[in-house]
């Protein structure tokens, strides 16, 4: 059993009467590829102290909402369907102080105001009937600086880097279908100072410290939406009759693909050339000029990778879907290599694997500036909990972290 657990038991244990305040809550995550769920419950015995966490019920629903952005009655369905889950999760009695809250992410924020808007209003309309306390503001699209903070707080949260005292800290790297996060407590002050402009450093405030973090999200550079500009798919034109190629893709490749409601037919370049070096060619050109390189990055501690870095180390064959695993940077370039010189035995398999892990591998170096030596450490779950921005939000709703 993990060291949080064993301090959460000997919570219940030590517990004075009449016992710690449970506290439940309920939040909706909305991304570009599904809507997810977590229900989590906390023990507050301090109030000047962090919760401990309890338990978590996490269930996920797809696509995403934006796939309803021309028909937004069925994203009231989707979030009517997670809310079943919740009320069988949460006792009955508890429903009424149970806050719901939705946040969005890069799906949303990819659409135009008033598409989003009309998603946002289904929800909001289906938290109103439902039993559930339904704050202010307990609907809307959350911005990228929150993004990457939150998942910072999550995974700090979880390694109980938190409440220790040594301001040792894990930085986070998160790739959505839409957008990418990077998040970072820097030892250096040349980190911040050589930031290009001032939405790479963000503030938050949690009891007695104020954590001064390198953050950004890059609303595009997302798997998914990476996918889109290789193929050169960022077009809204022609969908009905252009086929989109690309070396990524096995040569003999050709099938329609979905991603935020459109669908796009794509195919390997039949007559031309597939691989590594073409495809890296290809997917440097959704990178360069566009990721700043943090300054100190290359001597920093280690990194927790979570989302579509773990899903397809997963895929690969690096890491254990269950175990996750630490690899190296070099590690998923050589994976890369690999995949995309056998990409041609077995098209059908794993079309996207080669595109996904030269994208991934040209990210790393390229963007962020990683070495090849650079450990990560591949996450899907801590402690039982899933690695994911929404226990951030969860403890900002109940200790208001002050983001600035
Ligand atoms: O709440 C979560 N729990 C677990 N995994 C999540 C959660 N949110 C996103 N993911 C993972 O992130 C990836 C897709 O992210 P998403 O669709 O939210 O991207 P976006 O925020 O860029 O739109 C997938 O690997 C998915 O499993």
């Amino acid at each position: 059993m993990s060291s949080h657990l064993q301090r959460e038991d000997e919570a219940h244990r030590d517990a004075p009467t009449p016992g710690p305040a449970h506290c439940c809550r309920t939040v909706q995550s909305s991304g570009s590829t599904g809507t997810r769920i977590h229900v989590y419950t906390f023990i507050q015995s301090d109030s000047e102290k962090l919760p401990l966490l309890d338990n978590e019920m996490f269930h996920s629903i797809k696509p995403g909402l934006s796939a309803y952005a021309d028909s937004p009655e069925m994203a009231g369905h989707t979030v009517r369907m997670l809310l079943k889950v919740a009320k069988k999760t949460v006792p009955r009695l508890e429903w009424k102080r149970t806050p719901v809250v939705l946040r969005a992410t890069a799906g949303l924020r990819l659409l135009t105001t008033d598409k989003a808007q009309a998603l946002l209003d289904q929800v909001q309309h289906v938290f109103d009937e439902s039993p559930f306390l339904v704050p202010d503001n307990s609907v809307s699209i959350m911005n990228g600086t929150s993004e990457g903070i939150l998942a910072w707080v999550s995974l700090n949260f979880l390694t109980g880097h938190l409440n220790a005292q040594t301001k040792k800290t894990v930085g986070i790297l998160d790739l959505g279908g839409g957008s990418t996060q990077i998040t970072f407590l820097p030892k250096m002050r040349k980190t911040i100072e050589s930031i290009p402009v001032a939405d790479y450093v963000a503030r938050f405030d949690i009891f007695n410290s104020t954590f001064e973090l390198y953050t950004h999200s890059y609303l595009g550079n997302g798997l998914m939406a990476a996918r889109l500009a290789t193929l050169g798919a960022l077009v809204a034109e022609g969908l009905e009759w252009r086929t989109f190629k690309s070396s990524c893709l096995p040569k003999k490749f050709r099938d329609e693909w979905s991603f935020g409601g459109l669908t796009y037919r794509v195919s390997g370049d039949p007559d031309g050339y597939s691989g590594y070096k073409l495809c890296y060619q290809e997917v440097l050109k959704v990178v360069k000029g566009i990721i700043h390189q943090p300054y100190e990055l290359k001597d920093s501690d280690v990194f927790y990778a979570f989302s579509y870095y773990f899903d397809r180390a997963v895929d690969a064959g690096l890491i254990d879907g269950v175990q996750g695993g630490m690899l190296e940077v070099r590690d998923f370039k050589k994976k890369a290599k690999e995949v995309c010189s056998k990409m041609a035995k077995n098209p059908l398999i794993t079309p996207f694997l080669c595109m996904d892990m030269t994208y991934i591998t040209c990210l790393l170096k390229d963007g962020f500036g990683f070495k090849e030596s650079t450990v990560l450490q591949l996450t899907k779950k801590v402690n039982n909990v899933e690695a994911s921005w929404a226990l951030g939000a969860t403890l900002d709703h109940f200790h208001n972290l002050k983001i600035h």
